[in-house]
């Protein structure tokens, strides 16, 4: 029955749901990460627009000590991020649907972190020049983050690898890069689970 509504469902909030209840099998929760200013919050929006899924902004669930230091030019530590990392997974897990995350989890066990709580994830990682990160994030207003702390974030950066893991070069088109993420987060699979008919063949 689950795999006859995937068959004929476009990725709308039906197979949103599903992807729960198949423990991510089929559909996975999303992470947008990156160093400050790439553009997470940005592609995370129109993405999970896209994909009809939630979002969760990490931003959001810094407490306000961090958020107080980082506006301070003091980059964060890991004893600062393990639990804004459980309340960023604990959040995403609370949606009850697939969800894109835009969260730096700039080290290996940051993501490690959150798919503890989430299950695999595919990653969507944004990198750019650094000249072209500081021109963005000087263009935005209002924001606690400063250029200062781009060189930590660098420092601290461990690139994701592997095959769910999707790079995007911040200098493209907004719209081409919606266009790549929508593309690699609705591919077919190896673990997707055939559609059988009942007593047919596939
Ligand atoms: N692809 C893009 N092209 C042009 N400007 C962008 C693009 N993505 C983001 N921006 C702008 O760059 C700035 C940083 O983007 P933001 O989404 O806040 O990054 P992050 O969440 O990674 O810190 C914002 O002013 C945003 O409007
Ligand atoms: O929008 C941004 O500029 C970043 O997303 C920023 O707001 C984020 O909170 C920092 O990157 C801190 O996170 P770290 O723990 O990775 O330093």
């Amino acid at each position: 029955m689950i795999a006859l509504s995937i068959s004929i469902a476009p990725m709308t909030t039906l197979s949103c749901v599903l992807a729960t209840v198949n423990g991510g099998d089929l559909v996975r929760n999303i992470l947008v990460m990156g160093i400050c200013g790439t553009g997470k919050t940005t592609l995370a929006g129109r993405l999970a627009e896209r994909l009809s899924c939630a979002m969760i902004e990490a931003d959001e669930h810094h407490a306000p000590e961090a958020i107080a230091r980082m506006a301070r030019g003091d980059a964060l530590t890991d004893v600062d991020r393990w639990g804004w990392l459980d309340r960023v997974g604990a959040a995403a897990h609370d949606t009850g649907v697939q969800t894109v995350i835009a969260c730096s989890a700039l080290k290996r066990a940051y993501r490690a972190r959150l798919a503890e709580r989430l299950g695999a994830l595919d990653i969507i990682f944004l990198h750019g020049t650094r000249s072209l990160v500081v021109a963005r994030m000087s263009q935005r207003t209002a924001h606690y983050m400063p250029t200062s702390l781009i060189d930590s974030q660098l420092a601290v950066l461990e690139l994701p690898e592997g095959q769910d893991v999707l790079p995007l070069d911040i200098a493209d088109p907004l719209d081409r890069m919606v266009d790549a993420a929508h593309d690699f987060a609705t591919r077919p699979r190896q673990s997707a689970r055939p559609f059988i008919p009942q007593g047919g063949k596939p």
